[in-house]
Protein backbone atom coordinates (compact mmCIF):
# COMPACT_ATOMS: atom_id res chain seq x y z
CA UNK A 1 0.00 0.00 0.00
CA UNK A 2 1.64 3.42 -1.15
CA UNK A 3 1.70 5.79 1.05
CA UNK A 4 -0.25 8.90 0.25
CA UNK A 5 3.01 11.18 -0.31
CA UNK A 6 3.45 8.88 -2.94
CA UNK A 7 0.71 9.45 -4.65
CA UNK A 8 2.25 11.97 -7.57
CA UNK A 9 2.77 14.64 -4.78
CA UNK A 10 -0.77 15.68 -4.98
CA UNK A 11 -2.01 14.20 -2.24
CA UNK A 12 -1.29 15.34 1.50
CA UNK A 13 1.98 14.53 2.87
CA UNK A 14 2.52 11.42 4.84
CA UNK A 15 4.29 12.88 8.01
CA UNK A 16 6.98 10.83 9.65
CA UNK A 17 5.83 7.96 12.31
CA UNK A 18 7.43 8.67 15.22
CA UNK A 19 10.38 5.75 16.47
CA UNK A 20 10.45 4.13 13.23
CA UNK A 21 11.49 7.43 11.25
CA UNK A 22 15.65 7.53 10.89
CA UNK A 23 15.94 10.66 12.52
CA UNK A 24 13.37 9.96 15.58
CA UNK A 25 14.32 13.25 16.93
CA UNK A 26 12.77 15.21 14.11
CA UNK A 27 8.85 14.60 14.56
CA UNK A 28 9.28 16.67 18.49
CA UNK A 29 11.93 18.89 19.04
CA UNK A 30 13.59 17.38 22.17
CA UNK A 31 16.34 18.26 24.84
CA UNK A 32 19.51 16.71 24.02
CA UNK A 33 20.43 13.62 25.71
CA UNK A 34 23.59 12.00 27.25
CA UNK A 35 25.83 10.42 24.00
CA UNK A 36 24.46 6.80 24.84
CA UNK A 37 20.79 7.50 25.11
CA UNK A 38 20.97 7.83 28.89
CA UNK A 39 22.37 10.89 31.09
CA UNK A 40 25.98 11.43 31.28
CA UNK A 41 27.84 14.18 32.62
CA UNK A 42 28.86 17.22 31.04
CA UNK A 43 27.04 16.83 28.07
CA UNK A 44 26.61 20.10 26.38
CA UNK A 45 22.98 21.53 26.88
CA UNK A 46 22.12 18.80 29.01
CA UNK A 47 20.64 19.46 32.68
CA UNK A 48 23.66 18.93 33.62
CA UNK A 49 25.72 21.60 32.64
CA UNK A 50 23.47 24.11 34.36
CA UNK A 51 24.39 24.43 38.11
CA UNK A 52 21.36 22.92 40.21
CA UNK A 53 20.66 23.65 43.45
CA UNK A 54 18.89 20.22 45.30
CA UNK A 55 15.12 21.00 46.66
CA UNK A 56 16.86 21.42 50.10
CA UNK A 57 13.69 20.84 52.08
CA UNK A 58 10.59 18.69 51.11
CA UNK A 59 9.15 22.11 51.01
CA UNK A 60 11.11 23.43 48.32
CA UNK A 61 10.29 20.34 46.57
CA UNK A 62 6.88 20.52 47.44
CA UNK A 63 6.67 24.20 46.25
CA UNK A 64 6.73 22.73 42.59
CA UNK A 65 4.47 20.60 40.56
CA UNK A 66 5.35 16.94 40.62
CA UNK A 67 6.01 15.56 37.54
CA UNK A 68 2.20 14.14 36.58
CA UNK A 69 1.78 11.62 33.99
CA UNK A 70 0.45 12.42 30.10
CA UNK A 71 -1.60 9.91 29.30
CA UNK A 72 -0.96 10.22 25.22
CA UNK A 73 2.50 10.69 26.08
CA UNK A 74 2.19 7.22 28.09
CA UNK A 75 0.32 5.55 25.59
CA UNK A 76 2.80 6.57 22.68
CA UNK A 77 5.21 5.20 24.63
CA UNK A 78 3.39 1.86 25.64
CA UNK A 79 3.06 1.64 21.51
CA UNK A 80 6.68 1.99 20.87
CA UNK A 81 7.97 -0.05 23.39
CA UNK A 82 5.56 -3.00 22.68
CA UNK A 83 7.03 -4.72 20.11
CA UNK A 84 5.06 -8.24 21.37
CA UNK A 85 2.09 -9.10 22.38
CA UNK A 86 1.41 -8.88 26.06
CA UNK A 87 0.35 -12.13 27.60
CA UNK A 88 -3.15 -11.64 30.03
CA UNK A 89 -3.92 -14.47 31.87
CA UNK A 90 -7.53 -13.48 32.00
CA UNK A 91 -10.67 -14.37 30.22
CA UNK A 92 -11.76 -12.06 27.79
CA UNK A 93 -15.82 -11.14 29.13
CA UNK A 94 -18.08 -10.04 26.10
CA UNK A 95 -21.60 -8.46 26.76
CA UNK A 96 -24.41 -7.55 24.67
CA UNK A 97 -27.58 -6.10 24.38
CA UNK A 98 -28.63 -7.90 21.33
CA UNK A 99 -29.22 -12.01 22.56
CA UNK A 100 -29.77 -12.65 18.70
CA UNK A 101 -25.72 -11.58 17.54
CA UNK A 102 -24.31 -14.57 16.66
CA UNK A 103 -20.66 -14.95 19.20
CA UNK A 104 -17.96 -17.15 18.12
CA UNK A 105 -14.44 -16.61 18.67
CA UNK A 106 -11.66 -17.85 16.34
CA UNK A 107 -8.56 -19.65 16.51
CA UNK A 108 -6.94 -19.23 13.49
CA UNK A 109 -7.11 -15.80 11.09
CA UNK A 110 -7.80 -18.20 8.07
CA UNK A 111 -11.25 -18.52 9.93
CA UNK A 112 -12.11 -14.75 9.14
CA UNK A 113 -12.41 -15.37 5.07
CA UNK A 114 -9.87 -12.46 4.36
CA UNK A 115 -8.41 -11.73 1.15
CA UNK A 116 -5.35 -12.99 0.62
CA UNK A 117 -3.36 -10.03 0.32
CA UNK A 118 -4.68 -9.05 3.85
CA UNK A 119 -4.18 -12.76 5.16
CA UNK A 120 -0.23 -12.14 3.61
CA UNK A 121 -0.08 -9.26 5.27
CA UNK A 122 -0.96 -10.63 9.03
CA UNK A 123 1.34 -13.30 8.51
CA UNK A 124 4.09 -11.39 7.00
CA UNK A 125 4.28 -9.24 10.62
CA UNK A 126 4.72 -12.17 12.12
CA UNK A 127 1.07 -12.75 13.72
CA UNK A 128 0.79 -16.82 13.42
CA UNK A 129 -2.65 -16.85 15.62
CA UNK A 130 -5.10 -14.38 16.92
CA UNK A 131 -4.19 -12.87 20.61
CA UNK A 132 -7.42 -12.93 23.18
CA UNK A 133 -8.59 -9.70 22.34
CA UNK A 134 -8.73 -10.63 18.77
CA UNK A 135 -10.14 -13.96 18.68
CA UNK A 136 -13.31 -12.27 19.93
CA UNK A 137 -13.20 -8.83 18.65
CA UNK A 138 -12.45 -9.48 15.02
CA UNK A 139 -15.64 -11.86 14.35
CA UNK A 140 -17.92 -9.11 15.69
CA UNK A 141 -15.77 -6.37 13.40
CA UNK A 142 -16.21 -8.14 10.54
CA UNK A 143 -19.56 -9.13 10.84
CA UNK A 144 -22.54 -9.01 8.50
CA UNK A 145 -24.46 -6.61 9.13
CA UNK A 146 -22.08 -5.07 11.16
CA UNK A 147 -22.61 -4.81 15.30
CA UNK A 148 -20.80 -1.29 16.79
CA UNK A 149 -18.21 -2.47 19.30
CA UNK A 150 -16.75 -1.16 22.65
CA UNK A 151 -13.52 -3.33 23.48
CA UNK A 152 -11.21 -2.62 26.52
CA UNK A 153 -8.04 -4.62 27.29
CA UNK A 154 -4.49 -3.03 28.50
CA UNK A 155 -2.11 -1.56 26.16
CA UNK A 156 0.05 -3.96 24.08
CA UNK A 157 -2.98 -6.68 23.57
CA UNK A 158 -3.65 -6.39 20.42
CA UNK A 159 -6.71 -4.16 19.87
CA UNK A 160 -4.90 -1.48 17.35
CA UNK A 161 -3.80 -4.69 14.97
CA UNK A 162 -7.58 -5.87 15.39
CA UNK A 163 -9.40 -2.61 14.37
CA UNK A 164 -6.70 -2.28 11.40
CA UNK A 165 -7.38 -5.10 10.15
CA UNK A 166 -10.99 -4.57 10.12
CA UNK A 167 -10.63 -1.49 8.34
CA UNK A 168 -8.40 -2.97 5.84
CA UNK A 169 -11.22 -5.54 5.52
CA UNK A 170 -13.87 -3.31 5.05
CA UNK A 171 -12.68 -0.87 2.47
CA UNK A 172 -13.56 -1.31 -1.20
CA UNK A 173 -10.16 -0.99 -2.76
CA UNK A 174 -11.37 -0.17 -6.21
CA UNK A 175 -13.59 3.03 -5.11
CA UNK A 176 -11.63 5.71 -4.30
CA UNK A 177 -13.20 7.64 -1.57
CA UNK A 178 -12.74 7.70 2.36
CA UNK A 179 -14.53 4.82 3.68
CA UNK A 180 -13.23 4.64 7.15
CA UNK A 181 -12.69 7.38 9.81
CA UNK A 182 -10.19 6.57 12.71
CA UNK A 183 -9.57 9.25 15.81
CA UNK A 184 -6.48 9.19 17.92
CA UNK A 185 -5.69 11.75 20.38
CA UNK A 186 -2.69 12.98 19.17
CA UNK A 187 -0.19 13.25 15.58
CA UNK A 188 1.99 10.35 16.56
CA UNK A 189 -0.77 7.91 17.61
CA UNK A 190 -2.53 8.60 14.41
CA UNK A 191 1.08 7.93 12.71
CA UNK A 192 1.39 4.93 14.56
CA UNK A 193 -2.15 3.48 14.16
CA UNK A 194 -1.30 4.71 10.17
CA UNK A 195 1.95 2.60 10.32
CA UNK A 196 0.37 -0.41 11.52
CA UNK A 197 -2.08 -0.16 8.40
CA UNK A 198 0.18 0.32 6.10
CA UNK A 199 2.30 -2.78 6.89
CA UNK A 200 -0.35 -4.78 7.42
CA UNK A 201 -1.87 -4.05 4.13
CA UNK A 202 1.42 -3.80 2.23
CA UNK A 203 0.10 -6.39 -0.12
CA UNK A 204 -3.05 -4.76 -0.93
CA UNK A 205 -2.03 -2.28 -3.55
CA UNK A 206 -5.04 -0.28 -3.75
CA UNK A 207 -5.49 0.73 -0.51
CA UNK A 208 -4.27 3.82 0.76
CA UNK A 209 -3.90 6.12 4.33
CA UNK A 210 -3.61 9.34 5.16
CA UNK A 211 -3.62 11.55 8.15
CA UNK A 212 -5.70 14.17 8.99
CA UNK A 213 -3.54 15.93 11.72
CA UNK A 214 -1.74 19.42 11.78
CA UNK A 215 1.11 19.93 9.57
CA UNK A 216 -0.66 17.58 6.94
CA UNK A 217 -1.16 20.46 4.47
CA UNK A 218 -3.72 19.78 1.99
CA UNK A 219 -4.76 22.43 -0.83
CA UNK A 220 -7.49 23.88 -1.46
CA UNK A 221 -10.59 21.66 -3.72
CA UNK A 222 -8.40 18.55 -2.74
CA UNK A 223 -11.13 15.55 -2.85
CA UNK A 224 -9.41 12.88 -0.88
CA UNK A 225 -9.11 9.48 -2.33
CA UNK A 226 -7.25 7.45 0.16
CA UNK A 227 -10.14 4.68 1.62
CA UNK A 228 -8.68 5.05 5.13
CA UNK A 229 -8.58 8.41 7.09
CA UNK A 230 -6.20 8.46 10.27
CA UNK A 231 -6.09 11.81 12.53
CA UNK A 232 -7.06 13.87 15.57
CA UNK A 233 -10.61 15.05 16.32
CA UNK A 234 -9.88 19.10 15.32
CA UNK A 235 -8.04 18.21 12.07
CA UNK A 236 -10.64 15.42 11.34
CA UNK A 237 -13.60 17.89 12.37
CA UNK A 238 -11.51 20.79 9.59
CA UNK A 239 -11.44 18.22 7.39
CA UNK A 240 -14.70 17.16 7.43
CA UNK A 241 -17.00 20.36 8.17
CA UNK A 242 -15.12 22.92 6.81
CA UNK A 243 -12.93 22.23 4.01
CA UNK A 244 -15.27 19.15 2.93
CA UNK A 245 -12.62 16.88 1.77
CA UNK A 246 -14.56 13.88 2.26
CA UNK A 247 -17.99 12.97 1.87
CA UNK A 248 -19.13 11.89 5.26
CA UNK A 249 -22.06 9.84 4.08
CA UNK A 250 -20.25 7.33 2.60
CA UNK A 251 -17.99 6.38 5.84
CA UNK A 252 -19.00 2.53 6.88
CA UNK A 253 -16.68 2.41 9.52
CA UNK A 254 -15.83 4.80 12.81
CA UNK A 255 -13.08 4.12 14.86
CA UNK A 256 -12.05 5.65 18.24
CA UNK A 257 -8.93 4.78 19.61
CA UNK A 258 -7.46 5.42 22.80
CA UNK A 259 -10.84 6.46 24.67
CA UNK A 260 -9.72 6.82 27.88
CA UNK A 261 -7.05 9.38 26.90
CA UNK A 262 -9.63 10.86 24.39
CA UNK A 263 -11.87 12.36 27.24
CA UNK A 264 -8.97 13.17 29.10
CA UNK A 265 -8.15 16.23 26.44
CA UNK A 266 -10.33 19.27 26.40
CA UNK A 267 -12.76 19.41 23.67
CA UNK A 268 -11.64 15.81 22.32
CA UNK A 269 -15.04 14.20 23.67
CA UNK A 270 -17.63 17.00 21.85
CA UNK A 271 -15.44 17.48 18.58
CA UNK A 272 -15.81 13.06 18.32
CA UNK A 273 -19.25 13.26 19.29
CA UNK A 274 -20.20 15.90 16.22
CA UNK A 275 -18.36 14.15 13.88
CA UNK A 276 -20.14 10.55 14.85
CA UNK A 277 -23.32 12.57 14.31
CA UNK A 278 -22.72 12.99 10.78
CA UNK A 279 -21.94 9.75 10.22
CA UNK A 280 -24.68 7.95 8.30
CA UNK A 281 -27.12 5.70 11.32
CA UNK A 282 -25.53 2.38 9.35
CA UNK A 283 -21.86 3.39 9.90
CA UNK A 284 -20.24 0.78 12.35
CA UNK A 285 -19.16 2.41 15.39
CA UNK A 286 -15.95 0.53 16.98
CA UNK A 287 -14.58 2.41 20.48
CA UNK A 288 -11.20 1.21 21.85
CA UNK A 289 -9.77 1.56 25.24
CA UNK A 290 -7.29 0.44 27.65
CA UNK A 291 -8.84 1.28 30.86
CA UNK A 292 -12.68 1.63 31.53
CA UNK A 293 -14.18 4.28 34.34
CA UNK A 294 -17.53 5.78 34.67
CA UNK A 295 -16.86 8.67 32.65
CA UNK A 296 -15.51 7.26 30.12
CA UNK A 297 -18.58 4.25 29.83
CA UNK A 298 -20.72 7.10 29.59
CA UNK A 299 -19.01 9.02 26.54
CA UNK A 300 -18.61 5.55 24.90
CA UNK A 301 -22.36 5.12 24.96
CA UNK A 302 -22.84 8.24 23.29
CA UNK A 303 -20.69 7.05 20.15
CA UNK A 304 -21.55 3.56 19.86
CA UNK A 305 -25.29 2.69 20.12
CA UNK A 306 -26.20 -0.79 20.46
CA UNK A 307 -22.65 -2.17 21.33
CA UNK A 308 -21.08 -5.41 22.01
CA UNK A 309 -18.55 -5.23 24.59
CA UNK A 310 -16.03 -7.25 25.12
CA UNK A 311 -13.30 -6.31 28.41
CA UNK A 312 -9.99 -8.24 29.01
CA UNK A 313 -9.42 -7.61 32.54
CA UNK A 314 -5.57 -6.15 33.26
CA UNK A 315 -3.27 -8.50 35.56
CA UNK A 316 -3.85 -6.76 38.75
CA UNK A 317 -0.93 -5.46 40.72
CA UNK A 318 0.07 -6.90 44.19
CA UNK A 319 2.02 -5.54 46.97
CA UNK A 320 1.99 -9.21 48.81
CA UNK A 321 5.54 -10.84 46.77
CA UNK A 322 7.00 -6.84 47.81
CA UNK A 323 9.23 -6.58 51.04
CA UNK A 324 7.88 -2.54 51.93
CA UNK A 325 10.84 -0.60 54.30
CA UNK A 326 10.90 3.21 55.39
CA UNK A 327 13.53 5.36 56.24
CA UNK A 328 13.21 8.03 58.25
CA UNK A 329 15.73 10.81 57.30
CA UNK A 330 16.55 14.23 58.57
CA UNK A 331 17.28 16.03 55.30
CA UNK A 332 17.75 15.50 51.67
CA UNK A 333 21.64 14.48 52.30
CA UNK A 334 20.64 11.91 54.70
CA UNK A 335 18.15 10.36 52.48
CA UNK A 336 21.52 10.28 49.74
CA UNK A 337 23.36 8.67 52.18
CA UNK A 338 20.57 6.21 52.89
CA UNK A 339 20.85 6.03 49.23
CA UNK A 340 24.55 5.04 48.56
CA UNK A 341 24.22 2.79 51.27
CA UNK A 342 21.81 0.66 49.34
CA UNK A 343 23.57 1.14 46.11
CA UNK A 344 25.80 -1.82 46.35
CA UNK A 345 22.74 -4.34 47.12
CA UNK A 346 20.24 -2.73 44.48
CA UNK A 347 22.32 -3.02 41.53
CA UNK A 348 22.52 -6.95 42.27
CA UNK A 349 19.47 -6.76 40.40
CA UNK A 350 18.00 -3.45 38.80
CA UNK A 351 16.64 -0.64 40.00
CA UNK A 352 14.19 2.41 39.64
CA UNK A 353 14.62 5.30 41.70
CA UNK A 354 11.20 7.38 41.83
CA UNK A 355 11.19 11.48 41.86
CA UNK A 356 8.68 13.69 42.86
CA UNK A 357 9.68 16.45 40.67
CA UNK A 358 12.38 16.69 38.15
CA UNK A 359 14.30 18.57 39.67
CA UNK A 360 14.97 16.07 43.08
CA UNK A 361 15.75 13.85 39.32
CA UNK A 362 18.26 15.85 38.45
CA UNK A 363 19.80 16.67 41.34
CA UNK A 364 19.80 12.91 42.53
CA UNK A 365 21.14 11.86 39.06
CA UNK A 366 23.55 14.55 39.15
CA UNK A 367 24.65 13.87 42.43
CA UNK A 368 24.87 9.84 42.21
CA UNK A 369 27.32 10.35 38.50
CA UNK A 370 29.51 12.38 40.79
CA UNK A 371 29.89 9.94 42.93
CA UNK A 372 30.75 7.38 40.56
CA UNK A 373 27.46 5.96 39.83
CA UNK A 374 25.99 4.97 36.62
CA UNK A 375 22.88 5.64 36.41
CA UNK A 376 20.16 6.72 33.44
CA UNK A 377 17.45 9.00 34.24
CA UNK A 378 14.02 9.91 32.26
CA UNK A 379 11.89 12.87 33.07
CA UNK A 380 9.14 14.25 31.15
CA UNK A 381 12.02 16.32 29.18
CA UNK A 382 12.82 13.77 26.79
CA UNK A 383 11.31 13.00 23.99
CA UNK A 384 8.91 10.49 23.72
CA UNK A 385 11.54 8.39 21.40
CA UNK A 386 14.33 9.41 23.85
CA UNK A 387 11.84 8.02 26.41
CA UNK A 388 11.68 4.82 24.56
CA UNK A 389 15.26 4.41 24.07
CA UNK A 390 16.56 4.93 27.92
CA UNK A 391 14.00 1.76 28.69
CA UNK A 392 15.13 0.02 26.34
CA UNK A 393 18.70 0.30 27.52
CA UNK A 394 17.36 -0.59 31.00
CA UNK A 395 15.21 -3.32 29.83
CA UNK A 396 18.66 -4.40 28.12
CA UNK A 397 20.44 -3.91 31.43
CA UNK A 398 22.76 -1.11 29.78
CA UNK A 399 22.40 0.53 32.98
CA UNK A 400 21.07 -0.63 36.35
CA UNK A 401 19.56 1.83 37.94
CA UNK A 402 17.20 4.21 36.43
CA UNK A 403 16.00 7.65 38.24
CA UNK A 404 12.67 8.28 37.05
CA UNK A 405 9.26 10.37 37.78
CA UNK A 406 5.81 9.62 37.88
CA UNK A 407 6.41 9.52 33.64
CA UNK A 408 7.35 6.19 34.69
CA UNK A 409 5.42 4.87 37.35
CA UNK A 410 2.76 2.98 35.61
CA UNK A 411 3.14 0.34 32.11
CA UNK A 412 6.90 0.36 31.73
CA UNK A 413 7.49 -3.35 32.81
CA UNK A 414 11.22 -4.62 32.95
CA UNK A 415 11.09 -7.80 34.05
CA UNK A 416 14.77 -7.54 35.68
CA UNK A 417 13.90 -4.59 38.50
CA UNK A 418 13.44 -6.19 41.49
CA UNK A 419 14.06 -3.16 44.23
CA UNK A 420 11.69 0.27 43.83
CA UNK A 421 13.11 3.45 45.74
CA UNK A 422 11.02 6.03 46.47
CA UNK A 423 13.08 9.27 47.08
CA UNK A 424 9.78 10.91 47.88
CA UNK A 425 6.48 9.52 48.34
CA UNK A 426 3.98 10.27 45.59
CA UNK A 427 1.49 12.86 47.05
CA UNK A 428 -1.50 13.97 45.82
CA UNK A 429 -2.29 17.88 45.43
CA UNK A 430 -4.43 17.83 49.22
CA UNK A 431 -0.71 16.49 50.58
CA UNK A 432 -2.10 12.98 51.41
CA UNK A 433 -0.85 9.62 49.57
CA UNK A 434 -1.11 8.95 46.24
CA UNK A 435 -2.16 5.31 46.83
CA UNK A 436 -2.61 4.25 42.98
CA UNK A 437 0.49 5.97 42.11
CA UNK A 438 2.27 4.29 45.38
CA UNK A 439 1.06 0.63 44.00
CA UNK A 440 2.14 1.05 40.58
CA UNK A 441 5.27 2.39 41.34
CA UNK A 442 5.98 -0.23 44.41
CA UNK A 443 4.33 -3.01 41.51
CA UNK A 444 7.17 -2.20 38.96
CA UNK A 445 9.46 -4.38 41.50
CA UNK A 446 7.26 -7.69 41.68
CA UNK A 447 6.19 -7.80 37.96
CA UNK A 448 5.44 -11.62 36.86
CA UNK A 449 5.07 -12.77 40.33
CA UNK A 450 8.11 -12.19 41.34
CA UNK A 451 9.44 -11.61 45.03
CA UNK A 452 10.70 -7.32 45.37
CA UNK A 453 11.81 -4.82 47.97
CA UNK A 454 10.70 -1.00 48.01
CA UNK A 455 12.92 1.52 50.02
CA UNK A 456 10.40 4.75 50.68
CA UNK A 457 12.57 8.13 52.02
CA UNK A 458 10.34 10.00 54.17
CA UNK A 459 11.04 13.17 55.68
CA UNK A 460 10.66 12.78 60.02
CA UNK A 461 7.11 15.53 59.29
CA UNK A 462 5.71 12.93 56.67
CA UNK A 463 6.38 9.90 58.73
CA UNK A 464 2.24 9.76 58.77
CA UNK A 465 2.25 9.21 55.36
CA UNK A 466 3.70 5.70 55.88
CA UNK A 467 0.98 4.61 58.40
CA UNK A 468 -1.69 6.19 55.93
CA UNK A 469 -0.44 3.86 53.23
CA UNK A 470 -0.26 0.75 55.85
CA UNK A 471 -3.98 1.31 56.60
CA UNK A 472 -4.74 1.29 53.16
CA UNK A 473 -2.82 -1.36 51.33
CA UNK A 474 -3.82 -3.56 54.49
CA UNK A 475 -1.47 -7.21 55.34
CA UNK A 476 1.05 -5.41 53.08
CA UNK A 477 3.39 -3.82 56.44
CA UNK A 478 6.04 -1.52 56.00
CA UNK A 479 8.94 -1.97 57.90
CA UNK A 480 11.40 0.74 59.59
CA UNK A 481 15.00 1.18 58.85
CA UNK A 482 17.82 2.81 60.05
CA UNK A 483 19.08 5.22 56.99
CA UNK A 484 22.75 4.90 57.82
CA UNK A 485 24.51 1.61 58.41
CA UNK A 486 25.18 0.39 61.95
CA UNK A 487 28.68 1.18 63.25
CA UNK A 488 31.07 -1.43 61.78
CA UNK A 489 28.59 -2.89 59.63
CA UNK A 490 31.32 -3.47 56.38
CA UNK A 491 33.40 -6.76 56.33
CA UNK A 492 35.74 -6.96 53.29
CA UNK A 493 35.09 -10.66 52.80
CA UNK A 494 31.29 -8.87 51.90
CA UNK A 495 30.23 -9.22 48.39
CA UNK A 496 27.73 -6.28 49.06
CA UNK A 497 29.94 -3.91 50.92
CA UNK A 498 27.18 -3.46 54.01
CA UNK A 499 25.84 -6.64 54.85
CA UNK A 500 24.75 -6.56 58.46
CA UNK A 501 22.92 -3.35 57.42
CA UNK A 502 21.86 -5.11 54.47
CA UNK A 503 20.67 -8.46 56.22
CA UNK A 504 18.84 -5.80 58.69
CA UNK A 505 17.17 -4.43 55.68
CA UNK A 506 15.89 -7.31 53.92
CA UNK A 507 14.40 -9.05 57.10
CA UNK A 508 16.75 -12.05 55.77
N1 LIG B 1 -1.89 -11.79 16.80
C1 LIG B 1 -0.71 -11.29 17.09
N2 LIG B 1 0.38 -12.10 17.13
C2 LIG B 1 1.60 -11.61 17.43
N3 LIG B 1 1.85 -10.30 17.71
C3 LIG B 1 0.80 -9.46 17.69
C4 LIG B 1 -0.52 -9.89 17.37
N4 LIG B 1 -1.34 -8.83 17.42
C5 LIG B 1 -0.58 -7.76 17.75
N5 LIG B 1 0.71 -8.15 17.90
C6 LIG B 1 1.86 -7.29 18.28
O1 LIG B 1 1.73 -7.02 19.68
C7 LIG B 1 2.08 -5.67 19.95
C8 LIG B 1 0.89 -4.96 20.59
O2 LIG B 1 -0.21 -4.98 19.69
P1 LIG B 1 -1.18 -3.72 19.51
O3 LIG B 1 -0.40 -2.47 19.30
O4 LIG B 1 -2.18 -4.07 18.49
O5 LIG B 1 -1.82 -3.69 20.96
P2 LIG B 1 -2.75 -2.56 21.60
O6 LIG B 1 -3.65 -3.26 22.55
O7 LIG B 1 -3.37 -1.75 20.53
O8 LIG B 1 -1.71 -1.72 22.39
P3 LIG B 1 -1.71 -0.12 22.55
O9 LIG B 1 -2.95 0.22 23.31
O10 LIG B 1 -0.45 0.18 23.28
O11 LIG B 1 -1.71 0.42 21.16
C9 LIG B 1 2.49 -5.05 18.63
O12 LIG B 1 3.89 -5.14 18.53
C10 LIG B 1 1.83 -5.95 17.59
O13 LIG B 1 2.56 -5.98 16.38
Amino acid sequence: MAAPAASGGRGPQRPRAPGRSPSPSGYRSSKPLGRDGFFCRRQEGSVLGHRREPPHSSEDEESEEEEREDLAESSLLNKLLHTSLVENSHDVEVLQQDPSSPLFSIRTFEELHLKKELLQGVYTMGFNRPSKIQANALPILMAHPPHNLIAQSQSGTGKTAAFVLAMLSRVKGAERYPQCLCLAPTCELSLQIGHVAEKMGRFCNDIKVTYAVQGNRVSAGTVLEEQIVIGTPGTMLDWCFKRRLLNMRRICMFVLDEADVMIDTQGFSSQSIRIQRALPKDCQMLLFSATFKETLWKFALQIVSRPIIIKLRQEELTLTNIRQYYFVCRNWEQKYEALCNLYGSITIGQAMIFCQTRRSADWLSMKMIQDGHQVAMLTAELSIVQRAEVIQRFRDAKEKVLITTNVCARGIDVAQVTIVVNFGLPINRQKQPDFETYLHRIGRAGRFGKRGIAFNMVDSHSVHLVHCIEEHFRECPLFPCSPVPPVQPRTKSSPLGHPVFISAVAGT
